[in-house]
């Protein structure tokens, strides 16, 4: 499989790095706007590839990723070659469509948090895309909803969107930017209750149908506060994923539904638990959906400019919580955070079984510079071995001679990263990773990293 790595950056930063001296990168522009990479590897297939690209005005680095046995050369090549054709935003503004995933599981508020959004005053004309397994028809609800604000309903019934349908999300949205383009301005998709949130995040940086009009806005994910736990801790059998833990690893935004159902014990339990798996995520309790619709449209979860809220946010909640900085023998002040811990919770006796404790969030927070090319070689690295674990990451990086914080998202292997704001002089130059993943190493994570600080 091969990967598009998608950076805008003003320095050299994650640029034209080869792991392996038997690999040849070439690049060709195919129009002054629209810049195409091509990555063909000559030889055997590199673990890693990435490419540069140097504009007049400003850098643009397009990296891809790849993953191959040295048999599949050709599949290789043509995979790489048919990612790497981007669109380039330089010096553009982002008017793209903002899109919202809302995903839960089954029964936990999705379709009435919907309609809050569409019955709200917050004059944005949505477009809906609506998932459900086989139904005929949209939810009655829905139906009045449709009078009350939503420009648009589309119900995707034959299939679940991160498996069968995913096609068909894509040319959907395709055709309501080509017919309604100007006429809504946000959209909205609701997933089954079943939906792992990861392919559908990814369709919207892999086809560019989407990247190029509908920039993906946030992930917002119902829990019901009543049965929450039960299905967190399900063990599924192996080779399966545990949704409900899914729909929580990828969301930029948690609302803990229902709370009516349950008291503050059982509430604040819940909430802990989801904690343990998203730290990074914001969290609010509800009943019936009533949020406040500007915590679930414009969150930009996915938008470089506001990872910093993001990352900070996952700083201040650890040093709420547990404040342990330390000394490292390189003399950064550098510590990082896990919040994985031994689920020997008090439903273990009496159930058959465990939760697993394998999703959780990791932080990294360090003062010092990194060296560029070291901290590109790990990334690069960590994402070819790790793609599949890590879920997601957000960072501010600080860069050897970069005036500028870097800042970067990154959805398995999918990268995005840019120079922000220019480092303060009364700022400490501190770096802030946080992931989000399966089985992750804290102390692999924090070495690793290390060793790319000067
Ligand atoms: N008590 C209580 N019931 C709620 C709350 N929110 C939603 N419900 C009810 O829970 C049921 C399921 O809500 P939906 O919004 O349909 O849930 P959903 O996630 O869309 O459900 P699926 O599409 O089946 O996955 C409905 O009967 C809602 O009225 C709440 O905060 N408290």
């Amino acid at each position: 499989m091969a990967t598009l790595l998608r950076l805008d950056t003003a320095t050299a930063f994650l640029a034209f790095n080869v792991l392996r001296a038997d690999t040849v990168l070439s690049h060709r522009f195919s129009s002054a706007s629209r810049r195409r990479i091509t990555v063909s590897a000559r030889t055997k297939p590199s673990p890693f590839y990435s490419a540069a690209v140097n504009s007049d005005t400003r850098r643009s680095f397009y990296s891809a990723s790849a993953s191959a046995s040295d048999s599949s050369l050709a599949v290789l090549e043509t995979e790489v070659d048919s990612f790497i054709d981007v669109v380039s935003t330089d010096n553009l503004p982002d008017n793209r469509i903002p899109a919202t995933i809302i995903t839960g599981f089954l029964g936990s508020g999705k379709t009435t948090l919907l309609n809050h959004i569409l019955t709200g005053d917050h004059g944005k004309r949505i477009a809906v895309i609506e998932n459900e397994f086989g139904e005929a028809d949209i939810d009655g609800s829905l139906v009045a909803a449709k009078t009350a604000g939503a420009e648009d309903i589309i119900l995707l019934n034959n299939g679940c969107l991160c498996c069968t349908v995913r096609g068909d999300l894509v040319r959907m949205i395709s055709e309501l930017v080509k017919t309604k383009k100007g006429r809504f301005d946000h959209i909205v998709i609701e997933t089954t209750g079943l939906a792992n949130p990861a392919p559908i995040i990814q369709t919207f940086y892999a086809e560019d149908e989407i990247f190029d009009d509908v920039k993906l806005d946030g992930v917002v994910t119902l829990v019901d506060a009543k049965h929450a736990r039960l299905h967190l801790d399900e063990v599924k059998p192996e080779g399966y994923v545990n949704e409900a833990v899914e729909q929580i690893a990828y969301a930029d935004r948690i609302i803990v539904n229902k709370t009516d159902l349950v008291g503050e014990s059982e509430l604040g339990s819940v909430m802990q638990r989801i904690k343990t798996i998203n730290s990074m995520a914001h969290m609010k309790r509800t009943e019936y959906g009533k949020v406040d619709l500007d915590y679930v449209l414009g969150i930009g979860g996915f938008d470089l400019e506001r990872i910093e809220s993001s990352v900070n946010e996952e700083e201040k909640k650890d040093h709420d919580d547990h404040h342990h900085d330390h000394e490292h023998d390189h003399g950064h002040d550098c510590h990082d955070h896990h919040n994985e811990h031994d689920h020997k919770h008090e439903h273990q006796h009496s159930h058959d079984h465990t939760h697993d404790p394998g999703v959780a969030s990791v932080s990294i927070v360090c003062e010092g510079d990194l060296d560029l090319e070291k901290a590109n070689m790990w990334l690069g690295a960590l994402l070819y071995q790790r793609s599949e674990d890590i879920y997601r990451m957000k960072g501010i990086l600080s860069v050897q001679d970069m005036d500028e914080r870097f800042v970067f998202q990154g959805v398995h292997e999918i990268f995005e990263g840019s120079p922000d704001r220019l480092w303060r002089k009364d700022e400490t130059r501190t770096n802030k990773i946080v992931f989000i993943g399966k089985n992750l190493n804290r102390e692999e994570l924090e070495m690793g990293f290390r060793a790319c600080l000067i």
